[in-house]
């Protein structure tokens, strides 16, 4: 399986503060790659090295280009596409503006552009139905869907996502992970953030572990799964069926 993206020896600072220490990374085309881990291990800061967000050294490599002194914009035109923590919408516009905000970062013309909108109103008939709604009066649920369809209007080649179980109601949870399954059964690659390291395992190919801003091996998530320190540490106990 071909790499999309190979992070070598990134630290993340905020000041004197050092979040993310010499982290190594890979993303291997069409998988899902989570990195788990506590409140505070540097999940966040690490994905904004990666974009160039905040202050970083280190080297990213993606699609075989060495892209770590470019600009978060020249970066999200290569297809490295955030959904922040935050969702980062804007209240006061529409759902659709701030779907069409997805695609003005990429080079699209305005047939593309609507061509990605039907896509994603397609994908999220909700999206459609509530399209000229503010985005400010959007359920939670409906929110992240929101983010997840701006992040697609982008047109991504490695789709990033901060802790998108988040704030959500549980049958919420479990419908966001299909989307993310399905997606990457369309081919997509994912880099995805999770506090909730049981449905991150269960749909992840390939696992890291952050603990005070340092980044584990890699390991298969199924392997990482089943290993008793992993269970005892992130995995909770089991519900009943
Ligand atoms: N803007 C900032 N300025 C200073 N310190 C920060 C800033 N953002 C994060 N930190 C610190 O960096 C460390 C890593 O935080 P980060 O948010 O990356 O962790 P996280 O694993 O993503 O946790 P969470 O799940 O809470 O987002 C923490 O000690 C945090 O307090």
């Amino acid at each position: 399986m071909s790499t999309l993206m190979t992070v070598s020896r990134l630290d993340v600072r905020y000041g004197q503060k050092l979040a993310v220490n010499q982290a190594c990374l890979d993303v291997a085309a069409g998988t899902i790659t989570t990195i788990i881990g506590a409140n505070g291990a540097g999940k966040t800061s690490l994905l904004s090295g990666l974009m160039g967000l905040a202050a970083r050294s280190g080297s990213i490599v993606f699609q075989g280009r060495d892209v770590s002194d470019e600009p978060p914009e020249s970066k999200v035109r290569r297809g490295m596409i955030l959904v922040p923590e935050r969702r980062e919408l804007f209240g006061s516009m529409s759902v659709q503006d701030n779907l069409l905000l997805g695609a003005m970062a990429v080079k699209a013309t305005r047939h593309s552009r609507r061509d990605r909108l039907d896509l994603v109103y397609k994908k999220y008939p909700r999206l459609s139905e509530r399209r000229t709604q503010q985005a400010g009066t959007l359920s939670g649920g409906e929110r992240q869907m929101l983010a997840l369809g701006r992040a697609l209007m982008g047109n991504p080649r490695l789709l990033m996502l901060d802790e998108p179980s988040l704030g959500l109601a549980p049958n919420f949870v479990n419908q966001m992970f299909e989307w993310i399954v399905g997606l990457r059964e369309e081919g997509m690659s994912i880099l995805l953030i999770e506090q909730n390291a049981r449905l991150a395992l269960d749909v992840a190919q390939y696992a890291y572990v952050m603990r005070q801003g340092e980044i584990s091996p890699r390991a298969d998530a199924a392997e990482m799964r089943s290993r008793e320190d992993i269970a005892a540490q992130y995995l909770g106990p089991r519900r009943k069926a």
